[in-house]
């Protein structure tokens, strides 16, 4: 579905992403692991459009994308977690879900004032699958908390829970299993793996949570230093000599800094 072809990227003299390729195939959870500094996070701001690669290509369902904006990458289905942002955080969980859909009519003051009926039934529709989503994700005792209230674990699903607001086909999260305690964890995991199989979202996961990674990820790519070392099973990757001293290699810099 996302193909990503010999990508690079410098920051100034630091080569963060350096001739990465692999593909993140249609109705898979790709995980995406790798040591601290491993360009990780590069690579997703380049699929999501967040960064231009400098050089090389990301090709969507066979289509060019390399380049697009975070918002026209958005409408063609390519979503990535949204952390809440903090002003949202004084909406209720409903509200944060509600005004996800881009382009609802009520924005438009024209609209209000001469198409109320309409604005009133695309609301109404708006509010019943926002109200569909907090059911899925088992929510629906949160729906009029304020987000800025809700427990890490929780935040993260309703971040889940705006991604379901759009058409999304491929969506990328970036650590989901951060700050989550166990519990909401295997909730995340559950809700993961339902969307994948009973709405077909394609997702690319970022993660150091190896227990995460090994439950829910087939297959799972390993970065260092920018490139792909190895892809696979979990268990053939964890195996991987070239990983283990990938990380030992980093945790060894980290130590002497
Ligand atoms: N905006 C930037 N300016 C300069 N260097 C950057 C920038 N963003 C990332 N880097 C560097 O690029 C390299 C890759 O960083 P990146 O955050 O993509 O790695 P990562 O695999 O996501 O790491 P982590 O697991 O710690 O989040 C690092 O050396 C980092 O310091």
């Amino acid at each position: 579905m996302i193909t990503i072809e010999n990508v690079s990227k410098s920051f100034g003299g630091v080569q963060a992403v350096s001739g990465c390729s692999f593909t993140i195939e249609e109705g898979s959870i790709t995980g995406l692991i790798g040591p601290n500094g491993a360009g990780k996070t590069t690579l997703f701001n380049m699929i999501a459009g967040a960064l231009a690669p400098t050089s090389g290509k990301i090709l969507f369902q066979g289509e060019d994308i390399t380049g697009l904006s975070s918002d026209k990458l958005f409408h063609k289905g390519i979503v990535r977690t949204f952390q809440i942002p903090h002003e949202f955080d004084k909406m209720t969980s409903l509200e944060n879900l509600m005004v996800v859909p881009p382009g609802q009519m009520g924005e438009s003051i024209f609209n209000t004032w001469f198409r109320p009926g309409a604005v009133r039934a695309e609301e109404a529709e708006v509010l019943r699958k926002a109200e569909e989503v907090l059911e899925f994700l088992q929510l629906t005792h949160i729906r009029d908390e304020l987000a800025g209230n809700l427990s890490g674990g929780q935040k993260k699903l309703l971040e889940l829970g705006r991604t379901m607001m759009t058409d999304a086909k491929v969506v990328l999260l970036d650590e989901p299993g951060a700050g989550v305690n166990r519990t909401l964890l295997k909730k995340l995991a559950d809700s993961i793996r339902q969307l994948n199989v009973e709405k077909g979202y394609t997702f690319a996961v970022i993660e150091h949570d190896m227990d995460l990674i090994s439950s829910l990820c087939h297959p799972v790519v390993c970065m260092a230093q920018g490139s792909v070392l190895t892809q696979g099973k979990f268990e053939d990757v964890r195996s991987d000599e070239r990983v283990l001293e990938a990380y030992l290699g980093s945790s060894a810099h980290e130590a002497a800094e």
